[in-house]
């Protein structure tokens, strides 16, 4: 019979324990019609640099230390949320989340040569953007694509086992996404996600790294 006090120890979970819980994306590639999504990339390429203001986190503010980028919240792209809207159903079914009395609101997001989004969430579900339902990000760029990096890095839920011991933030993994032209990923907007940093050789306009970035917002008040 073995020693019961040794087999407790060996079969508890230690302190050291952390669970690591993967966070689920969906990732459709090739998401519009091949035109169309040349055509919206014609569109943000035409864009003027004035119409673009430097990207801001949290209610407004712009910190260059957590994001670099431009973007631009008057962009139309109607014929994306229609896509969106097609495939809707399947989406809130993985991810487990409700778009019913929600309105989508989005922005085209402009990253060059040494651009980036440090670790963030769309939302803490409480007290900033509690509105925030879903997060979409569909991705466009030239081909070849003429930048290097840019991948969207999606974090782990990694919690300790034993209560009372935050979270260690080098304990998370992760899994990055290229931001490959016309396909779109959707996710909670509480999942930890950054923009890796964008390297982009010839610094111009066109050759960007350029994302259609949106939510669907609750439209009833309450959780
Ligand atoms: O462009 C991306 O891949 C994500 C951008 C993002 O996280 C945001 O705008 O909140
Ligand atoms: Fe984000």
């Amino acid at each position: 019979m073995a020693d019961t006090s040794e087999t407790a120890q060996c079969s508890a979970v230690g302190t050291e324990a952390i669970w690591r819980l993967p966070v689920t994306v969906c990732c459709l590639p090739r998401f519009l019609p091949e035109e169309r999504a040349d055509a919206l990339l014609q569109r943000a390429v035409d864009c003027a640099a004035d119409t673009f203001s430097a990207s801001t986190v949290f209610e407004g503010d712009v910190v260059p230390s957590v994001r670099r980028s431009r973007t631009r919240n008057d962009f139309e792209a109607p014929e994306l949320v229609a896509a969106i809207r097609e495939v809707l159903e399947p989406v809130e079914h993985v991810l487990g989340v409700s778009c019913r009395d929600t309105e989508p609101g989005y922005g085209l997001n402009v990253h060059n040569d040494g651009d980036f989004y440090r670790p963030h969430q769309d939302t803490d579900g409480v007290e900033f953007q509690p509105g925030r339902v879903l997060t979409f990000v569909y991705y466009l760029h030239r081909r070849p694509r003429p930048f290097r990096g840019g991948s969207l890095r999606v974090f782990d839920i990694s919690l300790p086992v034993h209560r009372g011991e935050a979270a260690r933030w080098e304990d998370r993994g992760w899994r990055d996404w290229e931001p490959e032209h016309n396909s779109i990923v959707f996710f909670r907007p509480t999942a930890w996600h950054e923009v890796r940093p964008v390297s982009c050789p010839s610094r111009r306009h066109e050759d960007s790294r350029f994302a259609v970035n949106g939510w669907f917002y609750r439209t009833t008040a309450g959780p």
